[in-house]
């Protein structure tokens, strides 16, 4: 287990981290939350004793990192996946984090093959992508079979499978009974991968609780609601009928009513009394990003302006658009018939049958 007990950090005059209180139960998947600068990578670095906080504690298993005994073994961390060698291979560097803490080398075999580097162990990390730092990170994080783990944003460059691969793994070493951080900004991931929230905003602790208990206090449930197609009418009048009994309604794009403040059956018996045709009322609930947004809005410290530069483009003296052929479109959104076999290869079966197959492929969509 991690505890905090008013945890504070400050830089200078900037206060990184506020009077920080919490514990990181084992078993479950804790998702730290909070918009940029809000102070969770700082938590994170004071965890594992690498920065030391102005005033509070932070311990793991009841010990502070520093008095841990073998603390590489007990604790493994991904807080930046940038950190290694470029010149090291993914195994070299591996093996000296293996050698600093007395892990055996055949650990390092095990965890290349967790992570899916087996292929690559032998070159310089220099040449890796951004997801394949990512599971260079997440190997060293599992080197000492520590129990308990911090990810700071793990899924970060990823792919959709890796994404996929990282849920899975944070899930299982959290059903191992180790204790998991993990933050992230990608909520629709959190959503799904963490079981509890610890969201801060301004280095201050806004809530700690189930994903679902955060949900559920920080949205508003809503129903939605469409009146039979070509009859707008129906659907102003029945506007009208939810406003007169307090509820709210908004337009959404596909000409349905998003319904609030009032519950599902009055909405089906104001539409029944009316007349009013409906071919759809379902109940909704807010996503996490919908509840986080909600919390965090008032704490966010980066915010984009109007970009000035609209409409900059094409007014370089000189330029010209450049000309689009004319191309008849089939389908939606079909995509450009690839030139004639003849006009790309000067002819072939190969660039014929590739026409064919991509003629198929837009008119699937
Ligand atoms: N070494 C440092 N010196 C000075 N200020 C720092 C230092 N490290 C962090 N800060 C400041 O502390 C605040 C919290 O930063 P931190 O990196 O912990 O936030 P974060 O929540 O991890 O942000 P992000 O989501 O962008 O990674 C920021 O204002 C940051 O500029």
């Amino acid at each position: 287990m991690i505890e905090a007990v008013r945890l504070t950090k400050r830089f200078g005059a900037r206060t990184a981290v506020d009077g920080l209180s919490f514990q990181v139960r084992p078993g479950v998947v804790t998702g730290f939350l909070g918009p940029n600068g809000s102070g969770k990578s700082t938590t994170m670095r004071m965890i594992v004793g690498l920065d030391r906080p102005t005033s509070g504690t932070v311990t793991v298993d009841g010990r502070p990192f520093r008095q841990t005994p073998n603390a590489a073994r007990a604790v493994g961390a991904l807080l930046d996946a940038k950190a290694v060698h470029g010149g090291r291979s993914a195994r070299s560097h591996l093996l000296s984090l293996a050698q600093l803490s007395g892990i055996p080398a055949s650990r390092v075999e095990e965890v290349l093959g967790v992570v899916g580097l087996r292929d690559v162990a032998g070159k310089r990390t220099r040449g890796f992508s951004l997801g394949m730092g990512q599971r260079l990170g997440i190997a060293a994080a599992l080197l000492g079979d520590p129990r308990v783990l911090l990810f700071d944003e793990p899924v970060n460059g990823l792919d959709p499978e890796g994404i996929y691969w990282v849920r899975t793994l944070m899930k299982r070493l959290a059903a191992e009974g180790r204790t998991v951080l993990v933050s992230s900004h990608l909520m629709s991931e959190m959503a799904v991968t963490a079981d509890h929230l610890l969201v801060i905003g301004r280095g201050r602790l806004l809530a700690d609780m189930s994903v679902r208990a955060f949900i559920a206090r920080n949205s508003a449930d809503f129903a939605r609601v469409r009146v039979a197609d070509g009859e707008p009418a129906a659907r102003e009048r029945l506007a009208a009928l939810i406003g007169g009994a307090g509820g709210e309604t908004l337009p959404e794009p596909d000409g349905a009513l998003r319904v609030t403040g009032l519950p599902l059956p009055r909405v089906s018996d104001l539409a029944h009394e009316a007349g009013v045709r409906l071919w759809e009322l379902s109940p909704h609930h807010a996503s996490l990003e919908e509840a986080y947004m909600r919390m965090t809005q008032p704490m966010v410290d980066h915010r984009s302006t109007d970009d000035e530069l609209a409409g900059f483009a094409g007014e370089e003296p000189g330029w010209e658009p450049p000309t689009v052929p004319e191309v008849p479109q089939r389908g939606w959104y079909a995509p450009k018939p690839p030139a004639p076999a003849a006009e790309r290869h000067g002819g072939g079966t190969t660039g014929a049958a590739g026409a064919a197959k991509a003629t198929e492929e837009g008119d699937a969509r």
